[in-house]
């Protein structure tokens, strides 16, 4: 049986003359949780960008998701597919509490009715540990940790079978991105398939099972992630091309 649940093959994405995204292969196995790393700039955000449709497909190439062809559909259908992502960003809704904004997710992405979208928010505010007491307050009164907590629950709404998560660790201490780690574990567990941008390493080495670096618009390495960043061609891109 063929377990590939997401297949990116040779997608390109290039504004005017940069090739921010060229050629890029790799598959995405069922329940992985899959770490993509590189220097700034290197593509990650454009490649989760040309995959899920927002706000543009690739140039070239395919994008498969569970057997179909998306690379030409509408961002909101391949939404509702299964395909969910979270940006680079504090706060979806600022002014919004947490119940509004999963309200909001879980009606228009998850399609669900208000009954069955306020059960939705107690599972995924349950499995992000999202504290009750703070359900009631505006967004952007919440503590860093808190509002990628909400961010991950927004994405979990619609119950994706695909969660992209664009560095969910930035800005966190080291406390929080340990609590972050397990927060992923969890949700990993409870059967969602995880493609995880992110700078910080340790998160990566400890949660990935497969590991894949861009650099350039290109994938300079990918496999398993303590041999990836053992990889010469990977130490010297983060580098800067500087020799140690
Ligand atoms: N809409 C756009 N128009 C023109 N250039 C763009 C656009 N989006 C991204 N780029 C360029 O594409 C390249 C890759 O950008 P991208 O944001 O994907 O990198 P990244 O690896 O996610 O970086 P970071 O780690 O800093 O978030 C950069 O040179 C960026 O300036």
């Amino acid at each position: 049986m063929n377990d590939t649940i997401l297949e990116v093959v040779d997608a390109s994405k290039h504004f005017a003359g940069l090739k921010a995204v060229n050629g890029v292969s790799f598959g995405v196995t069922r329940g992985e949780i899959l770490g993509i790393a590189g220097p700034n700039g290197s593509g990650k955000s454009t490649l989760f960008n040309l995959i899920t449709g927002v706000p543009f497909g690739p140039t070239s190439g395919e994008i498969r998701f569970q057997g179909q062809r998306i690379d030409r559909w509408p961002a909101h259908r391949i939404a509702r597919a299964g395909l969910a992502r979270t940006f680079q960003k504090d706060a979806e809704f600022p002014d919004l509490t947490a119940d509004e904004t999963l309200l909001i997710c879980g009606t228009y992405n998850g399609q669900l009715g208000r009954v069955a979208a306020r059960t939705r928010s107690d599972e995924v505010l349950g499995l992000v540990g999202f504290a009750d007491t703070r359900r009631g307050i505006p967004s952007r009164n919440l503590s860093v940790y808190e509002k990628k907590q909400l961010m991950i629950a927004s994405g979990l709404m619609s119950r994706p079978a695909v969660l992209m998560l664009d560095e969910p660790a930035s800005g966190l201490t080291k406390p929080e991105i340990e609590s972050l780690d397990r927060l992923l574990v969890a949700v990993n567990a409870s059967g969602v398939t995880v493609l995880l941008i992110e700078h910080v390493l340790s998160l990566l080495l400890s949660i990935s099972q497969r590991l894949i670096v861009l650099n350039q618009g290109s994938v300079l390495a990918q496999g398993n992630p303590a041999e990836v960043v053992r990889n010469e061609a990977v130490i010297t891109a983060y580098l800067g091309g500087r020799k140690q």
